[in-house]
């Protein structure tokens, strides 16, 4: 899982500065952050509207949209996806801590 979508983003940086003609990414870095972040909330309602509409198979394809324009996102802004991944596990560790302390003792 990790392996697709650090592949997407090497795609995806791989298109800043390209040929916005030949490519979809290349064409969204070219019309700049608002764009992108316009499109990222598009994606993420018609996630929660395939959602609530207990569509299984439209919510796979918006999830996907979804992260990718997020990967997208990312790129714009720098953020390598190792960062946020890192942030997961971070608070991975946290809960995990906060679950121990809330154990009543033996
Ligand atoms: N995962 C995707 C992906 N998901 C969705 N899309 C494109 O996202 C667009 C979404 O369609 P919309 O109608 O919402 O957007 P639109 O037609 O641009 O309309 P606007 O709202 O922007 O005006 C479509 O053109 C899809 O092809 C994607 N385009 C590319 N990728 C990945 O990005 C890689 C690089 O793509 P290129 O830069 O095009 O080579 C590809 O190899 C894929 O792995």
């Amino acid at each position: 899982m990790a392996e697709t979508l650090s592949r997407l983003e090497q795609t995806i940086r791989s298109r800043k500065g390209a040929d916005p003609s030949a490519s979809y990414v290349a064409k969204l870095f070219a019309r700049g952050r608002p764009k992108i972040a316009q499109k990222l909330g598009e994606e993420a309602v018609e996630a929660v509207i395939a959602a609530m509409a207990d569509d299984r198979e439209e919510l796979v394809k918006e999830a996907a949209d979804l992260l990718f324009h997020l990967t997208v996102l990312l790129a714009d802004m720098d953020v390598p996806l190792a960062e946020v991944l890192a942030e997961l596990d971070r608070r991975e560790g946290v809960s995990g801590i906060a679950e121990k302390a809330a154990r009543p003792q033996k």
